[in-house]
């Protein structure tokens, strides 16, 4: 693969789109329609247009990963559709410098009875891969998807995993600046994911740009600088993905919940209300400790109706808001009923960090015991935030796991 893109310039977005706007038609099939449809009379053919994307301005950089999440039906795949050209929009500028490859429907562009070998011809052709720069990568390309003999077989006999391996490893090797990603890595197995994204990682540091589109919220804050939450058509949230991760996460605990998603319910209309939250037993916020320190999370709650069946939960997050430990009292076996208003429990959550120096938060939430998108009592993105300490340690990485590790060495010098 070439060491960089060296066309890219890093005081030019990779994609400039500006002002982008993509309605639907509803299909009729009258003369008049016809005619006004041949006409270009959009409106007149089709009757109401339906909005699915409005007002989009984006910059992608070289070297950026873009993440773009969002709710089923918000627009993500339209959005994607028109920057590959594959939809033409209503209104606005789509600018791309360099060249796309993109895997957004599995398996969409291949031709089901020919073989992987011959769809990687037909692929590479898709993505402007020129005939000899292919025919220098089909060897790479083929040990890259791992197929083996099965890149003779026709890829209807495909299952979906090998045939997310082959479409990534054309993908990959057409040296495209632009790399749009839409939810094809879920299929891949553990591995082969972890390949692909040292790939893209690859890629983005020779100045390459990824869109990437999922609704795995942790491979998106570990993939991405930035994020944008599409509702509606519309960008109602972009920055930090752990942060655009939190707002999505808050629309979809719904419209109801959301004072409780911000954790500043304390409204006699919830079922019950969390009255503290304590650390150590204290009601802060923020806590320093060493590595291996022991911490108390105690959350006390007062019922103002009857209401059954609760949780509460906690999820451990790294700096970048990627989930590392989670637990919940109905996971661990307690069943919580506040029978009567001015009923009251009391959760502590009573943990050894056996963390690596750096900062953590803990996100706190208290809802239905079998679906925590209903009675959200409290839920709390970064309640606490852990900053942990550790002047000694032996060990780099998030996790002090107790360890040994034993040396046997030999000497043949004295015989
Ligand atoms: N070809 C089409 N004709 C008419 N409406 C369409 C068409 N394609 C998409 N839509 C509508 O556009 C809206 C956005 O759809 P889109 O597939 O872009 O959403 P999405 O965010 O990618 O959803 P998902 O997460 O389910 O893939 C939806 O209301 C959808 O029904």
């Amino acid at each position: 693969m070439a060491a960089s893109y060296s066309s890219m310039r890093s005081d030019q977005p990779l994609l400039r789109i500006r002002g982008l706007r993509k309605c639907f038609y509803p299909h009729t099939h009258s003369r008049r329609a016809a005619l006004a449809a041949l006409l270009g009379w959009r409106g007149a053919a089709a009757g109401a247009a339906h909005t699915v994307l409005r007002d989009i301005d984006l910059d992608l950089w070289p070297g950026e990963a873009l993440a773009i999440i969002g709710r089923n039906g918000s627009g993500k795949s339209t959005l994607l559709k028109l920057i590959t050209g594959s939809l033409l929009p209503d209104e606005g500028t789509i600018e791309c410098r360099g060249r796309i490859s993109a895997l957004i429907e599995l398996g969409a562009g291949f031709d089901l009875a020919a073989t992987g070998r011959q769809n990687m011809a037909l692929q590479a052709a898709l993505w402007g891969v020129a005939a000899d720069v292919l025919a220098r990568q089909a060897d790479a390309i083929i040990t890259y998807s791992e197929l083996g003999t099965a890149i003779d077989e026709p890829v209807r006999t495909y299952s979906s995993g090998m045939l997310l391996r082959l479409a990534f490893a054309i993908a990959i090797h057409a040296q495209a600046e632009l790399l749009i990603i839409d939810e094809a890595l879920a299929v891949g197995d553990a591995r082969f994911q972890q390949k692909c994204l040292a790939s893209i990682r690859q890629h983005l540091a020779r100045g390459g740009g990824l869109l990437f589109v999922s609704h795995d919220l942790n491979s998106v804050k570990t993939l991405c600088q930035r994020a944008i939450l599409l509702d509606d058509g519309a960008i109602r949230a972009q920055g930090q993905p752990a942060a655009v991760c939190d707002a999505y996460l808050s629309q979809l605990l719904g419209a109801g919940s959301a004072s409780a998603a911000s954790g500043e319910q304390d409204s006699a209309d919830t079922p019950a209300t969390v009255t503290a939250l304590l650390l150590n037993g204290r009601p802060t916020r923020d806590i320093v400790l060493r590595s291996g320190d022991w911490l108390d999370i105690t959350v006390h709650l007062r019922a103002n109706q009857s209401v059954q069946q609760l949780a509460a939960g906690f999820m451990l997050h790294d700096a970048r808001g990627q989930d590392l430990f989670g637990v919940n009292t109905h996971l661990a076996g307690h069943r919580i009923d506040l029978t009567h208003p001015g009923d009251t429990c009391t959760v502590t959550l009573r943990a050894q960090l056996l963390l690596g120096a750096g900062h953590y938060t803990v996100t706190v939430a208290v809802h239905d015991a079998l679906d925590y998108t209903r009675n959200v009592i409290y839920w709390q993105f970064g309640a606490i935030a852990i900053e942990i300490v550790d002047p000694d340690s032996t060990s780099v990485g998030h996790c002090r796991l107790p360890y040994q590790l034993n040396v046997a060495q030999s000497s043949s010098a004295a015989a």
